[in-house]
């Protein structure tokens, strides 16, 4: 298990995809820290970006190349950076198949100083898949990589879970990026159960909720309406229910999806589990683009997220917020510290 010393290290973040917004939103972080209680962080990735970026937006931020050990105290004076240099030209908005080799390294990196105890968290900007994919990365994102990476390092398998945490809602979708077609036969009792068994462990562990209620989503409309709009509902997500209810977790549905998500509904339940990516995502997005975080529940070291993505259409521009990446630092700061005041 990690061993970080809380008070001398610093939160690791890579820069995602240097073409996105990534680079925008940690300069922004970074010359926000003192009015926003930003943690110190580190950036792994390449100091050239960062420093063609500031100039760009007209950021005033001193980028300096650091050692981990140096970067808590250096991120008062100047935004610390383990470099990775990309190696080829990168313009704002302009994704290209060439950035990805930096764009995987700097996650490798930053896992293995996390379990080397030199940083206390995992915190990724935006990667754009699709052009991973086209460089050979063979994982659908982060979620399923740093589970490998887990794996490999210490032998033992990984069950990564996405959790998308907010101030109104926290929800975790069973299955992930894959067709909506395959999401009925992906979906299995033990798919559901080990996601569950996995949230309500994360969730007393590092969210400090004694008892976690899990009100799981039926797939179909009305859940299914007693098997006549479809058989998924009573023939695999009730029984995965029946079973975890029978371990002691405090999982109840399946529920019609259209009406678990307004506020009174809200009140009943600590974590949505859903069935499917956007089932679990629309309401987390809708309800609080800027405040909530992606982060991955399951992996022995703590990761978190903006649930944002590249948005390379405003890269370079001055639009990009850091609200969601600010809050990811916060709460990767909170769980390795364990307060208790957690998302
Ligand atoms: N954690 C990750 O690595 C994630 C990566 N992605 C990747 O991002 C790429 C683009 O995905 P999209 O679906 O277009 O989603 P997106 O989140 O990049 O953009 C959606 C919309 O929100 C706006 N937006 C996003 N972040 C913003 C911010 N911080 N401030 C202001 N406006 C913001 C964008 O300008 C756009 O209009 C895809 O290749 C996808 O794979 C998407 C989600 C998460
Ligand atoms: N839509 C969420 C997303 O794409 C994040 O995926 P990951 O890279 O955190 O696995």
């Amino acid at each position: 298990m990690t061993q970080f010393n809380h008070a001398v290290a610093a939160l690791g973040l890579t820069q995602g995809d240097p073409a996105g917004i990534g680079p925008d939103i940690a300069l922004l972080a970074w010359v926000m820290r003192r009015e926003a209680n930003v943690p110190a962080f580190v950036y792994i990735g390449d100091p050239a970006v960062l420093a063609v970026r500031a100039r760009q937006l007209g950021l005033d931020a001193n980028i300096e190349e650091s050692t981990v050990a140096n970067a808590v105290k250096l991120f008062e004076t100047a935004l610390p950076v383990l470099p990775i240099p990309t190696g080829v030209d990168v313009a704002a908005g302009k994704p290209h198949v060439a950035h990805a080799r930096g764009t995987i390294s700097a996650i490798e990196m930053a896992v293995d100083l996390c379990f080397k105890g030199e940083i206390r968290a995992v915190v990724t900007n935006p990667i754009a898949k699709s052009v991973l994919y086209e460089a050979g990365f063979g994982f659908p994102g982060h979620t399923e990589f740093l589970a490998d990476l887990s794996a490999r390092r210490t032998g033992n398998p990984v069950t990564p879970v996405m959790m998308l945490a907010g101030p109104k809602l926290r929800a975790v979708p069973v299955t992930i990026h894959i067709p909506l077609k395959d999401v009925p036969t992906a979906l299995s009792q033990a798919a559901i159960i080990e996601t569950c068994r996995i949230v309500a462990h994360d969730l007393q562990d590092r969210f400090d909720i004694e008892a976690p209620r899990l009100a799981v989503a039926g797939l179909n409309p009305h859940a299914g309406e007693g098997g006549s709009i479809g058989k998924e509902d009573d023939q695999i997500i009730h029984p995965a229910i029946r079973h975890l209810r029978d371990e002691g977790i405090d999982a109840f549905g399946p529920l019609p999806a259209d009406t678990m998500f307004h506020d009174e509904a809200r009140r009943r339940y600590d974590v949505a589990i859903c069935m499917y990516h956007d089932q679990a995502l629309i309401p987390v997005k809708a309800l609080g683009f800027d405040e909530s975080v992606n982060v991955t529940l399951g992996l022995p070291f703590v990761r978190t997220s903006p649930d944002h993505g590249t948005a390379f259409g405003i890269a370079g521009s001055g639009v990009a917020r850091a609200d969601s990446l600010i809050e990811a630092l916060r709460l990767a700061d909170r769980i390795t510290t364990r307060h208790r005041a957690v998302a």
